[in-house]
């Protein structure tokens, strides 16, 4: 069994983040300590506009932290400058943005290979990336004409979520950070995306955080997770 309190066996852990938007509405976030063990799956619930995805993107390194410590697999972000921050998410987390960050005019082909250009680790575990690709689309259901040959930007936004989910699946990153990735997706778009998600994260024996609304999901996690937990957020408004 894995102990806690171990940096070295946690891949994400949190300590006293304090992290503010500034701007004329002030929001600020601040978690004492957060860990999500290696090999666990954790699901992240809370109010919309409640600061889930800006936890997100200072677990994932995008944002960086007035203060406190994010550990990830071992790694401490503050250590690292923008490059070093830029390769490690490549290497070692799968992302699935809320927004999916497709590049538009780039095959879907394209899009879910890109990561693998900045992740020499990631790409060796593939063996062939092109055929990775495509059996992580033909299990999402996706048509494999419109995935080579198409572009992003022909793509519905259903077709375009599960293109970043097998984005950010490809080469079997340790971490798979995930921002409402069933939103756009139809109920067996979604049987499909949860099936294919917890294979390959078992496959991998990867660690999973995922943000949802859809409580019907939560049962398919270790734990559940509300924000409210575990971080401390103020809002103000500017008169
Ligand atoms: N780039 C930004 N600049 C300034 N403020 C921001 C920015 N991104 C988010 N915020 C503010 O941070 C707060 C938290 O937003 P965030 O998107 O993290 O919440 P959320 O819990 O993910 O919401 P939802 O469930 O609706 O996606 C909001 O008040 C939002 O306006």
């Amino acid at each position: 069994m894995t102990k806690t309190g171990d940096p070295f066996d946690t891949a994400i852990d949190l300590r006293d983040l304090r992290f503010a938007w500034s701007g004329r509405r002030h929001f600020s976030l601040a978690v004492e300590r957060f860990e999500l063990r290696r090999g666990e799956a954790v699901f992240l619930q809370g109010e919309s506009g409640g600061g889930k995805t800006t936890l997100l993107s200072l677990i994932c390194g995008i944002n960086r932290p007035d203060s406190g410590q994010v550990r990830v697999d071992g790694t401490d972000l503050g250590a690292l400058r923008g490059g070093a921050r830029d390769r490690l998410r490549a290497e070692r987390i799968g992302v699935i943005f809320q927004m999916f960050n497709l590049l538009p005019y780039a095959s879907p082909l394209d899009n879910i290979l890109l990561p693998l250009h900045f992740a020499p680790e990631r790409r060796a575990r593939c063996g062939a990336p092109r055929e990775a690709a495509l059996h992580l689309t033909d299990t999402l259901g996706l048509p494999r004409d419109l995935i080579e040959h198409g572009t992003a930007a022909d793509l519905s936004v259903g077709q375009q979520q599960r293109v970043a989910v097998a984005r950010a699946l490809i080469g079997q990153p340790p971490l798979i950070v995930a921002d409402e990735p069933t939103s756009a997706l139809d109920a067996s778009a979604q049987a499909a995306f949860v099936d294919l998600l917890f294979d390959q994260v078992r496959a991998a024996g990867a660690s999973l955080l995922m943000v949802s609304h859809d409580d019907r999901l939560s049962g398919h996690f270790d734990r559940a997770v509300r924000l409210e937990e575990i971080a401390t957020v103020t809002r103000s408004e500017a008169a």
